[in-house]
């Protein structure tokens, strides 16, 4: 049976204004996911894979970006034309991202644990005097045990004690973990994910990686993995997406776009992975 398509982006295309005049970045761009998959985008650097995913959060200041064409689909409905409003509900409750520098994601003058609970209690919300939909006790509790529960999922020693940690005493590796945490502490619908950990070494890297897929597959969570690395691409997308210059250039199963690439930008990516001798 096929399956719910979760997000649809149609024809998308984005200009920016700058001083030299308008830029097209994003050209014509489709891409969809269904419920529960994961995909990825890779590309190099200024191909247009942040712009894409963070149009979808609807985070791209306009002006001085245009949108030119296309739409947003998400759940059948347009996030470009939505109310502020709407897009406030979805990004506190269906869509969660995981941003590029995730080092200043952490507040360094809360613990964790208030961190996780901020963000339990108020995501979504117009301020932090909003009414909240059960008392504040109960969430926080509720708050307290899904941030225990997603620690524990993402390997991380001792999390009771975490709670009560400033970001300062982690690690780098300890603090990725924690802001997956943090994406996931609301169990969104969609998570996006712009390449996380590419400040730490590869092997940490790698495995956050396969931590993060296992606990969205788990949790029947549907991403889109940001990577410029197609080998990490493989591993973690069902399906893949190659963009080049603000287009998609190449798109299929993972497997098969890594074994068979179809068009030379593919390969010349492939070509620039380091190879194990
Ligand atoms: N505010 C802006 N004004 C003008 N151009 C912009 C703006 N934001 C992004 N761009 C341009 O859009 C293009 C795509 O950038 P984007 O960040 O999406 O690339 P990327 O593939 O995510 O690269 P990276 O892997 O480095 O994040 C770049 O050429 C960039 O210069």
């Amino acid at each position: 049976m096929e399956k719910e398509r979760l997000l649809e982006i149609n024809n998308l295309s984005v200009s920016f204004k700058t001083d030299e005049g308008v830029i097209s970045t994003i050209d014509q761009v489709n891409i969809h996911v269904n419920e529960g998959e994961i995909i990825t985008l890779v590309g190099e650097s200024g191909s247009g894979k942040s712009v894409t995913m963070r149009s979808v959060m609807r985070l791209i200041a306009t002006p001085p970006a245009v949108y030119t064409g296309g739409e947003i689909l998400y759940r059948g409905k347009d996030i470009l034309k939505s109310s502020e409003e709407e897009i406030r509900k979805l990004r506190g409750s269906e869509i969660s991202m995981i941003f590029q520098d995730p080092m200043t994601a952490l507040n360094p003058v809360f613990t964790i644990g208030k961190q996780m609970e901020n963000i339990y209690l108020y995501q979504g919300q117009k301020s932090t005097y909003a009414k909240l939909p059960r008392s504040r006790k109960v969430m926080k509790m509720e708050a307290k045990e899904r941030a225990v529960e997603l620690f524990e999922k993402m390997s991380l020693p001792n999390p009771e004690r975490l709670l009560h940690m400033y970001p300062f005493e982690l690690s780098g590796g300890m603090k990725q973990r924690v802001i997956i945490a943090m994406a996931l502490i609301k169990t969104p619908r969609l998570l996006l994910a712009d390449e996380p950990g590419t400040s730490l070494d590869v092997t940490v890297q790698a495995s956050i990686n396969a931590e993060l897929k296992r606990l969205v597959q788990e949790e029947k969570i549907s991403m889109i993995f940001i990577t410029h690395n197609l080998g990490v691409a493989k591993q973690i997308g069902e399906r893949t997406y190659v963009m080049k210059h603000g287009q998609v250039v190449e798109e299929g199963k993972s497997e098969d776009v890594f074994l068979r690439p179809q068009v030379e930008y593919t390969r010349k990516l492939l070509d620039a992975l380091p190879r194990i001798i």
